[in-house]
């Protein structure tokens, strides 16, 4: 870098930590950012400053921008968990280059500069967690922001419109925004606008009222005619929804007596109110032509002489209600809990059914859930599984703080398990054409050694999670060769493992879409800034990035839009019990040193 860059770098540093410095950073005018090393700088193989991130290093100072700018090229600024004071100052538009922002967890206070909109090639802004205040600059100008952070400051004024499709994270909760949000179209939910107590309209649930009295008494009696118009229709419309929710409660309290959502209240096995909640939950019906639908115990000692009856006593808790069904714990009479699943609408016949799992059942391997019972009548389809009370990997990212529970290790090991048993179950089934049909996260559940279990194999038997990554050519193939379409699900259950490793890697869990995820894993890798992507947690705890690097690639290659560019899953697991022998190796080195 030039001198003039050198003593700038310097002087921003002395403001942002005023006081003694470790002489081991570096940011002394005698030494150069990029040869040298200094602290938090990375040159990206150029001899320019690129990237300055100093995170969590207690800075106390303020922002110098107007000397920070004089590095022209520098496009990442991450400031991240520190006690920065002061304000951002305009002159941080200088940094014309600027691609992330990364401001969040300081002390910062004031209003954001306007100058901010003038950063075109900005992409990534996270100033949530300060004491920003005053209105938003006018951010949407800058056409390829993917993120706006803004949680947690005093920020007021109205939300302006941003392009909401383009982004992939957006957050202004717990600010003092007030008026209507603009159209979000379903790009984000509520959480993203919560704690404003003046915002209205969608996704929250107050909706905006009509405009105040003052206003009124302005408009003219056209505007008058709307706004009461408006108003009428809103009552008529409010008043037919809660006739609607009344009726329906009525109808529902009648049918079921309550008894529908919430089996968990422990009722006496010999009270007739809990036999006809379990009853009216499983609705099993009499024989069908003749035949009795009983029980199919397939293994397991804990259920052994289980009968159906015993099933339908005991007390039942709803604990989810996914896209395919039901799913209940039972305790039955030994204390024992297992989990049912009850299956809605498979159209597929009682033989063709047990057929199924009887060949399922066939492939053991210790990373996937057996089924341990089965029922199938006409109307009903139930699988009994033992329960895991370590609950599912989506779980524990979700319910942990940024999954700060599961560490690299962990999830490496869960990687490499799922991958094992899967290559196994689709070895086996393959001739069959039994994939998983339904992999994703709230499926791999933990057993009590923390152990991945895949849970449901073989339940569904198509979903298309890669629906829109499948080529033109290859639907139409897939339609048309029924060997092309059991490829398909294999392929298909590569692309959702794919998913899962991304969830792993970023610690993002897929709520709606799995395509969401992939596209924005994707959209960050295209930046060249991959390690981007990677869980917060996972950096934090020093996790080696070429190994991160390398599951991410094999990630990659299982979403790849082309059914045959993927791997199959014998090599998936290959790749990935490569990188957690490297890990191995590594972790017995350093504890040799
Ligand atoms: N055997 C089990 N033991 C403990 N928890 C389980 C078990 N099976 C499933 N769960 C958990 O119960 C919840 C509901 O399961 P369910 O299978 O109904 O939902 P889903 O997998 O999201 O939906 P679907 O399979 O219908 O697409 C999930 O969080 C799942 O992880």
């Amino acid at each position: 870098e030039t001198v003039e860059v050198r003593d700038a770098l310097v002087q921003f540093m002395d403001n942002i930590f005023p006081g003694e410095r470790n002489v081991s950073w570096g940011w002394t005018s005698g030494s150069d950012p990029c040869s040298d090393l200094w602290k938090g700088v990375d040159c990206v193989g150029s001899p320019s400053v690129r990237k300055i991130v100093l995170d969590e290093l207690n800075l106390t100072g303020i922002l110098n921008a107007s000397s920070l700018c004089v590095a022209k090229s520098l496009a990442v600024l991450s400031l991240n968990d520190n006690n920065v004071v002061g304000n951002l100052p305009e002159e941080i538009s200088n940094c014309s280059h600027l691609t992330h922002l990364y401001l969040s967890g300081n002390n910062f206070t004031g209003n954001l500069p306007n100058s901010l909109a003038r950063l075109n090639n900005l992409k990534r802004l996270d100033i949530s967690n300060n004491d920003f205040s005053g209105v938003l600059p006018d951010l949407p100008r800058i056409s390829g922001l993917l993120t706006f952070l803004a949680e947690n400051n005093q920020l007021t004024g109205e939300i302006p419109d941003f392009d909401f499709s383009n982004l992939v994270d957006f957050n202004v909760s717990f600010n003092n925004f007030t008026g209507p949000i603009p159209s979000v179209d379903g790009h984000f939910g509520a959480s993203s606008f919560l704690g404003n107590p003046d915002l209205c309209g969608q996704p929250l649930s107050n909706s905006c009222a009509t405009p105040p009295p003052a206003k009124k008494k302005h408009s003219s009696s056209k505007q008058y005619a709307i706004y009461s118009g408006y108003a009428i229709l809103g009552l008529i419309i409010v008043l037919f929804v809660l006739y609607c929710v009344i009726k329906r409660k009525m109808q529902n309290a009648g049918a079921k007596n309550d008894g529908t959502e919430n089996l968990s209240s422990k009722p006496t096995s010999t009270s007739s109110e809990s036999k006809n909640r379990s009853r009216s939950e499983f609705s099993i019906t009499s024989p069908e032509n003749g035949k009795t639908s009983s029980l199919v115990v397939l293994s397991s000692p804990v259920v052994n002489g289980l009968k159906f009856e015993d099933l339908l006593r005991a007390p039942a808790e709803l604990i989810g209600r996914g896209k395919h069904g039901t799913l209940y714990k039972v305790t039955l009479n030994n204390s024992v809990n297992v989990a049912v699943k009850r299956i809605k609408d498979w159209e597929i016949s009682r033989d063709e059914f047990k057929k199924r799992m009887q060949r399922i059942n066939e492939v053991k391997h210790a990373n996937v859930l057996p089924v341990i019972a089965y029922y199938c009548s006409q109307q009903e389809k139930l699988l009994v599984y033992e329960y895991q009370q370590n609950g599912s990997l989506f779980r524990l990212l979700n319910g942990s703080q940024n999954g700060e529970m599961l560490d690299w290790g962990s999830r490496l090991n869960i990687a490499a398990g799922t991958a094992n048993a899967l290559a196994v179950m689709h070895q086996e089934l393959h001739s069959d054409g039994i994939a998983h049909g339904n992999l994703k996260s709230s499926n791999i559940l933990l057993n009590k050694d923390m152990d991945p279990c895949i849970s449901e194999y073989g339940l569904m038997m198509v979903e298309n999670q890669d629906e829109q990554f499948i080529t033109q050519t290859e639907s139409i193939e897939v339609n048309d060769d029924p060997a092309r379409g059991s490829t398909r699900r294999f392929k298909a259950d590569i692309y959702s493992f794919g998913v899962i490793l991304l969830e792993l890697l970023t610690g993002k869990l897929v709520h709606n879409s799995a395509s969401d995820l992939a596209k924005w894993v994707h959209s960050v890798v295209r930046e060249e800034w991959t390690a981007e992507v990677f869980d917060r947690t996972l950096i934090s705890e020093s996790a080696s990035e070429e190994r991160m690097v390398n599951l991410l690639q094999v990630a990659l290659k299982c979403i790849n839009p082309s059914l045959d560019a993927r791997p199959n899953s014998s090599q998936v697991a290959v790749m990935i019990n490569s990188i957690k022998e490297d890990e191995e190796k590594s972790l017995n080195n350093s504890s040799e040193l």
